[in-house]
């Protein structure tokens, strides 16, 4: 019989005190639709500066654990904290203003096909009055193409872009925020390879230049092998197994070596 979990009982955040400060923390969450019970007592945490990488077939669960950690989904059971907030005590408000330290990159970018590029990046500053006039708005916007390597597409629109630069522009239009944490979700998918690594390669300078933590949801595994500073499990709704990239790719046990072969 398989086993449920190979892994060790999760350190609790204040467990783990030789580590860096834990930013986010998934503690026993459970999430069912009817009798389809997603998510059972799963826990992860994410310390700052770390890139964490969740890995879990199709329908795993993973986009629920990122709705749940973005306060989308309520858990039935478990807790989420981020940034030292309970998610499921906060207003509207408290939400909102949680999100603007949490930048979410959308599979589809979402980015707006009618505005400029210079428009998309300054939507989330005005929307969260995080800029103090046209001279800083324009100086963040600038920074945060500069920082993805397309400081000349801000009066582009999106069409005009080839798909990894739409990819740059969301990850400068969540950049451009500052935020602590970024969740990616699949950020590699529907890329060519070579496209695709170049977006992996920008995600840790990212992590590396503004010491973001990041939540990477991917089926890619070279995207996996070349962002993550550990990758978690998800297996039957829990944390499988969690280790290094390496360390998981060497581990015999058959449903982890599966995502491996
Ligand atoms: N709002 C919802 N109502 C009912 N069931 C849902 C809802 N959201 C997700 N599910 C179910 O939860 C399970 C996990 O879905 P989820 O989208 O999290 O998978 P995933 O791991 O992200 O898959 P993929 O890699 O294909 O995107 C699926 O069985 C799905 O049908």
């Amino acid at each position: 019989m398989q086993p449920e979990s190979i892994v060790q009982e999760m350190p609790s955040p204040a467990a783990a005190p030789a580590m860096a400060e834990t930013v986010l923390t998934v503690d026993n969450v459970s999430k069912s639709f009817g009798d389809n019970h997603v998510l059972r007592n799963f826990s992860l945490a994410l310390r700052r500066g770390e890139n964490v990488v969740v890995l879990g077939k199709s329908g795993s669960g993973k986009s629920v654990l990122i709705k749940c950690i973005i306060g989308l989904l309520l858990p039935d059971a478990g807790r989420i904290t981020v940034l030292g907030q309970d998610v499921a005590t906060l207003d509207h408000a408290a939400m909102d203003r949680l999100r603007a330290k949490v930048g979410f990159l959308f599979q589809s970018n979402a980015l707006y096909d009618s505005m400029t590029v210079r428009d998309n990046l300054l939507f989330p500053l005005r929307r969260h009055w995080l800029a103090h006039g046209p001279a800083e708005e324009e100086a963040l916007v600038h920074q945060a193409l500069d920082d993805v390597g397309l400081a000349h597409t801000a009066e582009l629109l999106p069409a005009e872009l080839s798909g990894g630069m739409r990819k740059r522009i969301a990850l400068a239009r969540t950049l451009i925020l500052r935020p602590d944490i970024i969740l990616y979700d699949e950020p590699t998918t529907g890329l060519d390879p070579v496209t695709a690594r170049e977006i992996d390669h920008l995600i840790r300078e990212v992590q590396q230049k503004y010491r973001t933590s990041a939540l990477i949801i991917s089926h890619d595994m070279n995207c996996v092998r070349l962002v993550a500073d550990r990758v978690v499990l998800l297996v039957d709704g829990r944390c499988y197994a969690e280790g290094t990239y390496e360390e998981l790719a060497g581990n015999a046990d058959p449903k982890v070596h599966e995502f491996f072969a």
